[in-house]
């Protein structure tokens, strides 16, 4: 039996790469594309199992609480989510009408970038300093990137663990915010650039040398095959679940 999917915000970058690779792929069938106007109901979802959210940080939230009221699954791309955003999902999953939905929301869906947060936080421990520089298309309404925020992260829990301090940093004037953005301790670096697609260093220093993490997104098809998995899976797994590398064992 294959699953019905529908995509909300269909007609963006992602969504309507997104509509192509369930097209695409074996057992899935696209039933309903939505963008902004629509709204979210039994009616226009069209009898989807599961719906997939790539719209904007401003509303992929209500997004996500009207799908899991229409009774479907749902996979998340969309960034801008908080712990207090994740906490409201967990509490509405766990209402008794919400029983047996699940979502995965995941801040990159591209196997070298979940490679590269799962590195950057196993070598995180080893080196006195560490920052990320994430790198996109100018077109991006967000930063930091939602997966440069979960690498920082990440980064800072392994530090913490370790028993590690502040990293480095002599600086005491920074007027322009020329430091970054400080995520969790982690300084955050964002460029915007013509050309760019989804870009990601993760920069870890001791004395004498560099450890260098990086991950190219040049195309947006590295992100399809994670979010194919997702559409997948996420019916099999009760509630909800946070970041692609729960699904890959990592
Ligand atoms: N998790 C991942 O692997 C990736 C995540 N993203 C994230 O996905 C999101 C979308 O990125 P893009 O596709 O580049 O943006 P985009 O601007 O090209 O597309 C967004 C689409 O959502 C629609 N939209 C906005 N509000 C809506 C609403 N309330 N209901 C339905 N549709 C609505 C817009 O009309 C537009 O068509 C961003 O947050 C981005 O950071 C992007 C690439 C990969
Ligand atoms: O907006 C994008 O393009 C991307 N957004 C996600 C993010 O903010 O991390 C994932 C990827 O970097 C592409």
């Amino acid at each position: 039996m294959s699953i019905a999917v529908a995509v909300v915000g269909a007609a963006g970058r992602m969504g309507s790469t997104v509509c192509q690779a369930v097209q695409d792929a074996d057992g899935l069938e696209l039933v309903a594309r939505l963008d902004i106007g629509d709204t979210v109901s039994a009616d226009t979802l069209n009898g989807a199992d599961v719906a997939v959210d790539f719209t904007h940080p401003s509303t992929t939230e209500d997004n996500v609480h009207a799908l899991i009221d229409a009774g479907v699954d749902v996979v998340v791309g969309t960034t801008g989510w908080t712990d207090e955003s994740y906490e409201r999902v967990r509490e509405h999953l766990a209402r008794p009408e919400a029983a047996g939905r699940s979502v995965i929301i995941a801040p990159n869906f591209a196997l070298s970038a979940v490679l590269t947060m799962s590195f950057a936080a196993k070598a995180a421990r080893y080196f006195e300093s560490a920052e990320v520089i994430e790198l996109h298309h100018p077109n991006k309404v967000d930063a930091p990137s939602g997966t440069a925020i979960a690498t920082a992260r990440g980064i800072a829990a392994a530090r913490a663990e370790a028993g590690l301090g502040p990293v480095p940093d002599a600086t005491e004037t920074d007027p322009d915010g020329a430091r970054g953005a400080v995520v969790d301790g982690v300084h955050v670096h964002a460029v915007r650039l013509r050309g760019l697609t989804a870009h990601e260093e993760v920069v870890l220093g001791n004395p004498g040398e560099q450890l260098t993490i990086r991950t190219d997104s040049f195309d947006r098809a590295s992100f399809m095959p994670g979010v194919v998995l997702a559409v997948r899976e996420v019916g099999g797994r009760e509630g909800l679940t946070i970041g692609l590398d729960r699904l890959l064992d990592l």
